[in-house]
Parts: C-alpha cells; sequence; structure tokens
C-alpha cells in the first residue's frame, strides 16, 4: 500500500498552501471586467512593478497570456512571429497563435541552451522587399526559463541582444515568462532586468510560485489595454477573480524565496540520478527545477515500465519519449521525498548488466 505521494509530474501539481486558501476566503473582490476587483488590481500592480513594466493583466492560464500578448502585437492579418522550435508556444498550446489568431509561426531551432542563434533569428526575419509573397515578420518570442531543453535559463546578455535585433527591425518581443522567477533566481538578476527589453512577457503564477491559478502579463498601458479587450473576446473576463488573485498574491510574496531550495533538490536529484546505471542526463544542464534523463538501451526496464513502477511507489513522473522522463521540482517536494525517489530508482535499475557499457 502505497504510503507516501512524491508529484513530480509538472511544477503545475502544487495545492494552494494554508495561507492561500485563507486569502481567497477573506479576498475583496468586485467584477473584473468592469475593471474594479482590488485584488486583481493589486496583484496586476504588483507584478508590473516587479518586472519593471507599465501594467499587468491577470489572465486565466500562461497559455491565454501568450495567446494574447502574440495577437496584440501580431493585429495585422499576414503577420508572422519567430519562435523557438521547441517552445511551449509552438508546441503545447494547440497553434492557437495560427488556429485562432491566424498568426504564421516561424521557427528557429532551439540550442541545447535554450537560445536560438542570433544569426538565426536575423535570417528568419523576412524582407519587406518580398511582402508581395512572404508574411510580415511583425514579433519575436522567446521563453525563460526554456522548460523543454530542461529548464535552462536566458542569460540578460543574451535578451539584451535579441532585444537589440528586435528593435533593429522595428518588432516588438514577447518573453515566455512561464518560469521567470526561477531563471531569475537561478542567475540573481532582478526579473525586471531579465526581461527590460521586452514588449510584453507572460509570467505564470501557477507554477513554480505554487498558486493555484493564473498568470499576469504585463507591458505598456496601451499594450494591456488591448490585452483586456482580447481576454474578454477570448472568455478570460472574469467576474470576481479576486478570489483567485488573492491566493496568486500570497504565491507571489511567500514563494519565490523557496525557488532556490527547488533548485538544490533538483541539482541533488539529477547527482543521484547520474549515479545509477541505466539512467543518463547532464547534471550540468539541470539549472533550475527541471530536470530530463533517458532511461539508455541495454538498461533491464524501459521508461515506460520504470514510470509505472514509480507510481507503484507513489512517485508521479512525466515520460517525455519512449526513452526520456521528466522531472520537475516544486516547494512541495521535501529533501526526504527526493532522497525516497533515488532508493525507488536505484531499487528499480538494480542489477543492470555491467556489459551494457553504461
Ligand atoms: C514554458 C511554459 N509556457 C506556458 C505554459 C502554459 O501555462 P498554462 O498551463 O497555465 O496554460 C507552460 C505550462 O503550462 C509552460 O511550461
Ligand atoms: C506540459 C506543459 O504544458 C506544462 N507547462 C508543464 O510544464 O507541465
Amino acid at each position: 500500500m502505497v504510503t507516501k505521494m512524491v508529484d513530480l509530474r509538472s511544477d503545475t501539481v502544487t495545492k494552494p498552501t494554508e495561507a492561500m486558501r485563507a486569502a481567497m476566503a477573506n479576498a475583496e473582490v468586485d467584477d473584473d471586467v468592469l475593471g474594479y476587483d482590488p485584488s486583481a488590481l493589486r496583484l496586476e500592480t504588483e507584478m508590473a512593478k516587479i518586472t519593471g513594466k507599465e501594467a499587468g493583466l491577470f489572465v486565466p492560464s500562461g497559455t491565454m497570456g501568450n495567446l494574447i500578448s502574440v495577437l496584440v502585437h501580431c493585429n495585422i492579418r499576414g503577420s508572422e512571429v519567430i519562435l523557438g522550435n521547441n517552445s511551449h508556444i509552438h508546441i503545447y498550446e494547440n497553434g492557437g497563435i495560427s488556429t485562432i489568431g491566424g498568426v504564421h509561426p516561424r521557427t528557429v531551432k532551439n540550442n541545447e541552451d535554450g537560445t536560438m542563434d542570433i544569426d538565426l533569428i536575423e535570417a528568419a526575419i523576412r524582407d519587406p522587399r518580398g511582402e508581395i509573397v512572404y508574411p510580415t515578420t511583425r514579433l519575436i518570442c522567446l521563453e525563460n526559463s526554456q522548460a523543454n531543453c530542461g529548464g535552462r535559463c536566458l542569460s540578460v546578455e543574451y535578451t539584451d541582444k535579441v532585444g537589440e535585433l528586435a528593435k533593429k527591425h522595428g518588432l516588438k518581443l514577447h518573453i515566455d515568462g512561464a518560469r521567470i522567477f526561477n531563471a531569475s533566481v537561478a542567475l540573481g538578476v532582478p526579473v525586471s532586468r531579465l526581461v527590460q527589453d521586452a514588449d510584453s512577457v507572460s509570467v505564470c503564477l501557477s507554477k513554480g510560485l505554487g498558486a493555484p491559478v493564473g498568470s499576469v502579463i504585463v507591458g505598456s498601458k496601451s499594450f494591456i489595454a488591448k490585452a483586456r479587450i482580447l481576454r474578454k473576446t477570448l472568455g478570460g473576463g472574469m467576474r470576481q477573480v479576486g478570489i483567485l488573485c488573492a491566493a496568486a498574491l500570497v504565491a507571489v510574496q511567500e514563494n519565490v524565496s523557496k525557488l532556490e531550495d527547488d533548485h538544490k533538490k533538483a541539482k541533488i536529484l539529477a547527482e543521484g540520478l547520474n549515479q545509477i546505471k541505466g539512467l543518463r542526463l547532464n547534471v550540468a544542464a539541470v539549472e533550475t527545477n527541471i530536470i530530463y534523463f533517458d532511461v539508455v538501451e541495454g538498461a533491464k526496464i524501459t521508461a515506460e515500465t520504470l514510470c509505472k513502477n514509480l507510481e507503484q511507489h507513489g512517485i508521479l513522473v512525466m515520460q517525455e519519449s519512449p526513452i526520456s522522463i521528466r522531472l520537475v521540482l516544486h516547494h512541495q517536494i521535501s529533501a526526504s521525498d527526493v532522497q525516497y525517489t533515488l532508493s525507488c530508482l536505484k531499487q528499480a535499475l538494480a542489477g543492470v548488466r555491467e556489459d551494457t557499457g553504461i
């Protein structure tokens, strides 16, 4: 009988803390579509201040935050956005920028470190002289930290270079900052400096910060005014949303300081995984709270079987491919959970044949 649950599927799985529940129960609320919900206004003001932008807008999800941002910047038919081939917007958002917004994606290969080569981004920008045949490039999207590359952090120097490139070509820059706080903590750079050149940022409160719901888009006042209208168009306008914003405010106030511990636990887990025969990963690539590892050919177990084995021991993980598994740390994973996970993995891989050369 499983006596312990260790949920490493994602940092989206956290449950609201008692402080969040109390804040929700006592939240000051009003009609947010009419622009009067005091808790929403407080959260939006706080997020604008933290990110160094003029204004913010609470949205139900990071997916909607990215969609609204892209559609505001690319509001003319035939617009094209340059984004990573391994980006969340391109892979996990149902192609919403195209299916809903009619925006054409132009992907550039994400490097292992989450970046896209600057020269390849520039080469992807359409030549205006070809406008009779080409879409028109209007936006560049970055993702920091870059989830599918293993939670890798984009440096402030790199982000500034992309910002300069966007300005040089009259383009806008959006940052999918679902985990921008993780990047800020890992790099030791304030969020406001990391996103300084961005025209818009979508920040998830429901990931490492542990809020039950929501994201905040930040940008200029005029950008946010357009985003507010589009949020309503998409059905994201909510009434007494202060109930959710009150929990999100607690998350911002109480959980940013816990992110460093998430990263430390991820590193300890990665180093432990690296000692287990049959598993392969790059420990140096673990910069924040996300770990990807492979179950190598020749190990006596497949990734699928290993996930089932772990589940039988109360450990939930995400299988990402026939051989790779993702683990995501968050503030509700303890140091003993990390050790328990390692002991279950060691047990599952015990007896890997020496001749596998792994
Ligand atoms: C990098 C990144 N961007 C955006 C999202 C979308 O957020 P949501 O799940 O709230 O739609 C996620 C994950 O959920 C993500 O990992
Ligand atoms: C899978 C993806 O959509 C989600 N953002 C996660 O990282 O869990």
